[in-house]
């Protein structure tokens, strides 16, 4: 991938703010890229650090440390008024608040005609198509304050996608949104950035992270895991995967549900066979002989459990067997990884 395909980079992008309380990290070494054309949803608990990422992200706040490429240029340092350029011509910005990104005293057809006008641009979708595709063509003349939460929301989502900006940055877009609405705006955030717009979008709506394409999940201020394609559909099946992020210093952050494995906050690392294999310690419970430690899990072929495995343990990692081994006190250790289990006789599991 060239620098032209990526529409933005970020390498170990540091927030700190500065609270009455002291300094809050906002963002702890972020490393990320945007590539064009993709869409990307920013995920994880709230005061994670979402929107200072998409602060950032969309030139409305600097980092404290690392560095921000946008269209193949350095602007960490960049001068505001070059940031304001990239900013009005390229860069399309949804606030959370609806109201916050329009015009009161405009229509919502001359709401989405203002933003052409200072977009500068005649490709991609006019104000009309927009409208239409977000299901408001029949509200083109209500001012905003006659609009309702969800239609404010998306003449918001209209205004950014008319006339094809270079990158859409939207704060949680559809929260106000009922399905069918939702499922427009995902669908026009698909439609745009198929014709080159890259769309990045901070979101808890579930809906949303089911129909996206690429999730990233921001945790204290560290990007913890990322899924993309079919593996998000995995998560109500009985595997899932999560690729996580390895950030510029060599440290991963695992997601929530592997994390909670190691209790002890401790693992074993073991480098097998190009593989990173990581357990938790094993503990010697009292009468009950080994027991693998927290965060080793057993494979059966049914799912992962911390119960105890009759049979042996046999893990697949992208077609190779890494494990085969029957264990004698009956408890069978798994690799915390991108590991799909195969069942005892070797057919591989659902
Ligand atoms: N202007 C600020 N001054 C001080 N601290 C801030 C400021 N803005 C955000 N923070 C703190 O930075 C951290 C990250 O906040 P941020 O708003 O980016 O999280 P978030 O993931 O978007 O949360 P939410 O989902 O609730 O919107 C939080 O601890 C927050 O309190």
């Amino acid at each position: 991938m060239t620098s032209d395909d990526i529409t933005a980079g970020f390498r170990s992008v540091v927030r700190i703010y500065q609270a009455v309380s002291g300094e809050v990290h906002a963002l702890r070494g972020v490393d990320v890229d945007f590539p064009r054309g993709s869409v990307t949803a920013i995920a994880g608990p709230s005061g994670g650090g979402k929107s200072t990422l998409l602060s950032i992200l969309s030139l409305r706040d600097r980092a404290s440390a690392g560095t921000v490429t946008m269209f193949g240029t350095d602007v960490t340092r960049a001068r505001g008024s070059v940031l304001n350029g990239l900013r009005r011509n390229g860069i399309a910005w949804v606030p959370q608040r609806p109201a916050h990104g329009l015009f009161p005293h405009l229509t919502a057809m001359e709401n989405l005609r203002q933003v052409a006008r200072t977009r500068g641009r005649t490709q991609g979708l006019a104000p009309g198509a927009v409208l239409e595709m977000l299901a408001l063509s029949h509200r083109a003349d209500a001012r905003p304050a006659r609009l309702s939460g969800g239609e404010q929301q998306r003449l918001a989502v209209a205004a950014a996608l008319t006339h094809a900006p270079d990158l859409v940055v939207a704060d949680e877009p559809t929260a106000e949104l009922d399905d069918d609405n939702a499922g427009r705006v995902i669908a026009a955030l698909g439609e745009i950035a198929a014709a080159g717009t890259t769309c990045v979008l901070s979101t808890h709506d579930s809906r949303a992270l089911r129909l996206l394409p690429r999730v990233l999940h921001l945790r204290h201020g560290v990007l913890s895991a990322e899924r993309s394609g079919p593996e998000l559909h995995e998560e109500s099946g009985r595997s899932r995967t999560a690729d996580a992020v390895i950030d510029g210093a060599g440290r991963l952050q695992l997601p929530p549900e592997a994390l909670q494995l190691f209790p002890g906050r401790r693992a074993r690392v073991r480098i097998e066979a190009g593989w990173v294999i990581l357990q938790a310690p094993e503990t010697v419970v009292p009468g009950a002989g080994t027991m693998p430690g927290a965060g080793t899990i057993r494979s059966d072929g049914d799912g992962a459990s911390a119960a105890p495995a009759s049979d042996r343990d046999q893990v697949r990692v992208s077609g190779e067997v890494l494990h085969d081994r029957e264990r004698s006190d009956g408890w069978a250790h798994r690799n915390i990884g991108p590991a799909r289990p195969v069942s005892g006789d070797g057919a591989e599991g659902a």
